[in-house]
């Protein structure tokens, strides 16, 4: 077992390797998953955090910093967009102390050929799933890979930009639009030939907050509201009972 392996599995913070959530999901991937709260404790992961685990730590808060600036700045345009008012609804929610967001770092190594041709298709790297905060932003190398379904199942590759972001809606965010904005499906396909690194930032509300459609977003009052009100706790809960591709909203759509 290599050293990284012995920190593991994840709980469902640390060090990964190709088991996704705790309900069965693999995928031809290593990865490590932190929390940006501030009392996280990076001490037991510093064996996979290399040599020196304060240098990792203080890289990670700046990048995280600077993440949730950038996505601050997107939710509030998100909000002007649907003239929403003040314009921090989202925004605040990252903002607060208590925010529970996460950094996710992936690494998908080259997937051999004779592994791909053994699997009949592309190997899958991540499985397609919708990321259940309110938004993530993700940066990658220049290896391709990442993929979103269309809304009749056909699926797109994004084509890999080291210098872009690839902004993704989550679950919470396209129930607080009561549906304007979706929390679109993605994936990662194997690369046979590169090593895709990505690393993403996941901004999540805190544990208590409650997340429904905003009222000034309802036209008809509650009844043309499309989800039930649950709190961001209740959600994650579900979620990490849920596997991969699941339609994890389904369980907190208003029955008509
Ligand atoms: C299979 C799972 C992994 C996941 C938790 C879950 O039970 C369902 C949602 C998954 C997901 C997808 C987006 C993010 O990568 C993630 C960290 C998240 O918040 O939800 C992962 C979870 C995980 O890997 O722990
Ligand atoms: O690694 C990628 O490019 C996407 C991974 C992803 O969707 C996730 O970690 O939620
Ligand atoms: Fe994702």
């Amino acid at each position: 077992m290599s050293q990284k392996e012995k920190t593991g599995p994840p709980d469902p913070f640390g060090y990964g390797n190709k088991k996704i959530g705790p309900n069965g999901d693999v995928g031809w991937v290593e990865y490590i998953l932190l929390s940006t709260n501030s009392e996280f404790n990076y001490q037991k992961f510093a064996s996979i955090l290399g040599v020196n685990p304060k240098d990792i730590r203080d890289a990670v808060n700046d990048y995280v910093l600077a993440m949730k600036k950038m996505a601050c700045e997107i939710l509030e345009m998100l909000a002007e967009g649907l003239k929403i008012h003040p314009k921090n609804v989202f925004s605040k929610l990252l903002m607060d102390e208590k925010s529970d967001s996460l950094f996710r770092l992936n690494h998908y190594p080259p997937c051999p050929d004779e592994l791909q041709e053994y699997n009949g298709r592309n190997l899958i790297g991540f499985g397609e799933h919708t990321d259940p905060q309110i938004i993530s932003l993700l940066r990658s190398n220049n290896t391709s890979g990442l993929q979103i379904s269309l809304v009749d199942g056909h699926w797109i590759s994004v084509p890999p930009d080291q210098n872009s972001f690839f902004i993704n809606v989550g679950d919470s965010l396209q129930v607080m639009t009561n549906g304007r904005f979706k929390s679109v499906k993605h994936r990662v396909l194997a690369n046979s030939v590169k090593s895709r690194l990505s690393m993403i930032y996941f901004g999540g509300p805190p544990l208590s907050e409650k997340i429904a459609p905003l009222a000034s977003l309802l036209i008809k009052g509650d009844q043309d509201s499309l989800y039930k009100e649950f709190t961001w706790f209740e959600y994650k809960n579900s979620a990490y009972k849920s596997r991969l591709a699941d339609n994890r909203l389904v369980l907190f759509e208003k029955v008509v």
